[in-house]
């Protein structure tokens, strides 16, 4: 039986382990599926791509208002689907091809096949191609295995033919209609994309607010712009779905009682859960937690000596940025186990790329009263700074939160245009230490630039008088 000094288990963020640091390491690399994992194929790349895309195509709509009429002509489907796959595909298969092939990976060797544990550090790989399973073992196993789709038990559903973020963005043609199931990143995130493009896009969410995790100021604002441009469902769930011909209908029972809404595509975007169920984790003794991610502490250290994980399979943020860190981590602790570095996860930001965009750090209000903490909070529009009113946005702010004393920052949220770029000085404050007064007043703020709206959220804390004001 083939034993190796580190097995991956995954070829999302865990192929950037490898370096020339592991030249002298043998190493297996085990993949299921499309080199690069998730982020890559079927999540932050491509669906940014569209995302701009779709800004792009939604500019008539905002231009008019400036006083320049345009219109948007026609939008090729096809070509931008195949201009996005035709970037990326080619980057998994080269992935693929350099690890199997090059000589930097003369001590890599690569299965392509679905990895199971079958015993104490030990894997069986069927390969993709149906070939006769190994076996093999490793002193150190790293398991980046990620995470799939979660789609609900719903009467019927099963035989409908519905798409997951996995599928949609390879749609043959643009539908009429789409119903988005789910009021999270994803739905908020498509539902953009489409309706930007010309579809008429319905999201079904059971609570009473899209994006409900975010501070609820946010989630409130983002819920009441989505209910100008797509039918937006609160508090309704489908209880039934079947299939007639090309349509779908979908049973929903909600405020207006039960009604039945016919669609042309279901994207069905109800979360994500880790694949450790397929992994049989328990077979080498790797113990789980709720929803079923593996427990490591801060070193990225399962409960089994030897084994290692990162990314979506045992990270509450199912976000690139947090398994590429984690990533680095368990890189620098394979190999430097007398020196192990730990993960850092005090202010772990996130941004959700829909129209408009949002993006945060740190606490939301909510979880400020919550914690019973001490807190001021200061509320920036869009329209009242000067590249705002450029914008003409009348929609947009931020909001930052603040300890009175000592003006360390809490927490910031930001939603319009480029949240998620207009956040990192708040990230890079929290970081590094940095408190609203020193950073709102020690340094200069290009005016009249968009983080002008951070400058003037940060002046407005009804901080506790200090010298240093
Ligand atoms: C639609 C969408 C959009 C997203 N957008 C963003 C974004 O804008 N920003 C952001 O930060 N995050 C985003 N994310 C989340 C991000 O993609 C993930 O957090 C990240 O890719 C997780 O990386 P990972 O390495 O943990 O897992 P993955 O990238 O999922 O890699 C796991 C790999 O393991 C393989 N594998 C699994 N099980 C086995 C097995 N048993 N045997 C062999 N191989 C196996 C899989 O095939 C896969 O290639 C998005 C996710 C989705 C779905
Ligand atoms: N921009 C980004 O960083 C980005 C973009 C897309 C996805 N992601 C990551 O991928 C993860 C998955 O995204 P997502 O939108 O699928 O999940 P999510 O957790 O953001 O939202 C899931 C939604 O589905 C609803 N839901 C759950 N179960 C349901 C059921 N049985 N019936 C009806 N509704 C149900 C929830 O109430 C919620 O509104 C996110 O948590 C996020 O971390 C990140």
């Amino acid at each position: 039986m083939p034993h190796f000094d580190v097995v991956i288990v995954g070829t999302g963020s865990g192929n950037s382990i490898l370096d020339e640091r592991f030249a002298g390491w043998d190493v297996a690399l085990v993949e299921r599926g499309r080199f690069g994992g998730t982020c890559l194929n079927v999540g932050c790349i491509p669906t940014k791509m569209f995302v701009y895309t779709a800004d792009v195509a939604g500019t008539p709509a905002e231009a008019a208002k400036l006083g320049v009429d345009q219109t948007l002509d026609h939008v090729r489907w096809r070509d931008i689907r195949d201009r996005i796959f035709g970037r990326i595909d080619p980057i998994a298969e080269s992935g693929r091809e350099y690890r199997i092939g090059h000589d930097d990976n003369r001590n890599v060797t690569v299965y392509l096949g679905n990895a199971v544990f079958s015993g104490h550090k030990e894997l069986t790989i069927t390969p993709e191609d149906g070939g006769v399973p190994e076996t093999i073992t490793a002193d150190q196993i790293v398991v980046a295995a990620g995470g799939r789709p979660v789609v609900p038990d719903i009467d019927g559903l099963a035989e409908l033919p519905y798409h997951t973020s996995d599928t949609v963005m390879r749609l043959e043609k643009l539908p009429r209609r789409m119903t988005i199931l789910g009021g999270g990143f994803v739905a908020a995130e498509f539902a953009h994309v489409f309706s930007s493009l010309g579809v008429e896009v319905t999201v079904v969410a059971r609570s009473g607010s899209l994006l409900r995790a975010e501070d609820a100021g946010i989630s409130a604002r983002f819920t009441e712009l989505a209910r100008h441009r797509w039918d937006v469902r609160l508090h309704t769930k489908v209880v039934h779905a079947e299939q007639d011909g090309q349509v779908s209908r979908l049973q929903l029972e909600g405020p207006r009682g039960e009604e039945v809404l016919e669609t042309d595509v279901l994207l069905v975007a109800t979360g994500r859960r880790p694949n450790t169920d397929q992994l049989d984790v328990a077979a080498t003794g790797l113990q789980t937690r709720d929803g079923g991610h593996l427990v490591v502490d801060e070193y990225q250290r399962t409960t089994v000596d030897g084994i290692w994980a990162l990314g979506d399979i045992s990270s509450p943020w199912t976000l690139k940025h947090v398994a590429n860190h984690e990533q680095r981590v368990v890189q620098h602790n394979l190999l430097y186990p007398d020196e192990l570095v730990a993960s850092d996860h005090r202010f772990v930001p996130h941004a959700v790329f829909s129209s408009p965009q949002i993006a945060a750090v740190g606490l939301t209000e909510q979880a400020a009263r919550e914690r019973d903490l001490d807190y001021v909070v200061a509320t920036q529009d869009y329209s009242d700074v000067a590249y705002g009113w450029a914008m003409e946005n009348t929609t947009g702010f931020a909001k930052v939160l603040a300890d009175p004393r000592s003006g360390t920052l809490l927490g910031a949220h930001i939603l319009g245009p480029q949240a998620p770029t207009l956040i990192q000085p708040f990230i890079q404050a929290m970081s590094f230490g940095l408190d609203a007064r020193t950073m709102a007043r020690g340094q200069y703020w290009i005016h009249p630039a968009l983080p002008e709206l951070i400058e003037n959220a940060l002046l407005k804390l009804p901080l506790d008088a200090s010298p240093a004001q």
